[in-house]
């Protein structure tokens, strides 16, 4: 039987991935939060405009409010909400899920353990994603890196659906490249630093990211932010794995290992021009993933005895630009020196 695949939380990345498996003939059905988004689908269609080309479907859609309409079973959830989302997102499709369906937390943060306490294990598997997009308008989505620039690692938990990762795999393959990987926890870590270094401290500036990396003082702050985050990641016993479809050798020295991960990043798959996940979410005033990214290491750290000053300094700021005491902008550096005590 064809598998029935959801893609839960169809925004940015959501909808790139859901435009591409309807394409690729896939039964799926995107899932979503945004009314005017999903009317502009049923309208007149989803675009995906890359830079070399646009893509133009029809995908089935659902409101959220639909969900409680379903009457067949999904066999696989692509769950693409923000992080700070997953844990009602997946009790919301949890009744609609097959017994043997899984859950894929294709976004960043660690969510796969609180998709797997909803779940179970047995149906949770993790995923790090690496798309660049946005989305502005209804409808339309901003893809500045295409399937040959996209890249997917999966993988299960201990006691969790070993074997069955090909699964997910063949679906993401429609977007990009895909890593079956072993340590999926230490896989997210890694992800986790390169977040760490680049998305809130660049959209604390108001700047897209290429921008935000080259005004004086910044590149040291996000180094210094991404490095708590692989120490930390240390002392939970994350071994250092290779992303963004980097090699092992790549990331050899550890010393060199933030710089890597930025330098990869604003290579492969950062236009110039593009804004991250958290400006997007800011700009649309929402509050944005700070406490799933840095806010992790900051917990992790206090857990463990340690300290993440840079880490604390960006979630501070981040608390104040959300409750509109400061604004993104360039004064954001000395005022992140300030709280870092430099
Ligand atoms: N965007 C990027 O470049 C990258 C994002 N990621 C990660 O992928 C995951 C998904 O991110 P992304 O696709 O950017 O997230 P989006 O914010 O675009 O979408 C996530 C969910 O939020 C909803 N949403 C967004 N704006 C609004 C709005 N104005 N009103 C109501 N609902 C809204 C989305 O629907 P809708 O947008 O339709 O409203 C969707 O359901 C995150 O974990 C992110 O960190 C990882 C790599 C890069
Ligand atoms: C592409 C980028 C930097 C932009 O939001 C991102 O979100 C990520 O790498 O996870």
């Amino acid at each position: 039987m064809t598998p029935r695949i959801a893609v839960l939380g169809s925004g940015a990345n959501g909808s790139s991935i859901g435009a591409d498996l309807t394409l690729a003939g896939v039964d799926v059905t995107l899932v979503e939060q945004w009314p005017a988004h999903v009317e502009a689908m049923r309208a007149t269609g989803l675009t995906i405009r890359m830079p070399d080309e646009q893509l133009h479907v029809r995908p089935r859609t659902l409101h959220l409010c639909e969900v409680a309409t379903l009457r067949e079973k999904f066999d696989i959830v692509l769950l693409l909400m923000k992080a700070y989302d997953s844990r009602w997102a997946t009790q919301l499709i949890a009744p609609h899920l097959a017994d043997d369906g899984l859950v894929v937390g294709v976004q960043n943060g660690m969510t796969t353990k609180t998709i797997a306490e909803v779940v179970g294990a047995h149906r949770t598997m993790g995923a790090v994603i690496e798309i660049s997009s946005t989305m502005n308008d209804p409808g339309l989505v901003l893809r500045h890196s295409g399937p040959a620039r996209s890249w997917f690692a999966v993988g299960a938990l201990e006691g969790g659906p070993v074997g069955r990762e090909e699964e997910v795999a063949a679906l993401l393959r429609h977007s990009g490249g895909v890593e079956i990987v072993h340590d999926i926890l230490a896989t997210k870590w890694m992800k986790l630093v390169s977040n760490c270094t680049t998305l809130v401290t660049t959209a604390s500036l108001g700047l897209p990211m290429l921008d935000a990396l080259a005004v004086p003082g910044m590149r040291t702050i996000m180094l210094r932010s991404g490095q708590e985050a692989l120490d930390v990641g240390a002392a939970l016993d994350h071994p250092i794995l290779p992303i963004f479809g980097l090699q092992p050798a790549d990331l050899e020295r550890s010393d060199e290992v933030v710089e890597t991960l930025l330098d990869t990043l604003y290579r492969d798959f950062v236009l110039p021009g593009a804004t991250t996940t958290v400006l997007q979410d800011w700009s649309k005033s929402r509050h944005s993933e700070v406490d799933d990214i840095n806010g992790t290491v900051v917990a992790e750290a206090a857990r463990l005895g340690l300290s993440a000053p840079v880490n604390s300094a960006i979630v501070e700021v981040a608390h104040r630009i959300e409750r509109g005491e400061l604004r993104p902008s360039l004064e954001v550096v000395e005022v992140l020196r300030r709280h870092i005590g430099d």
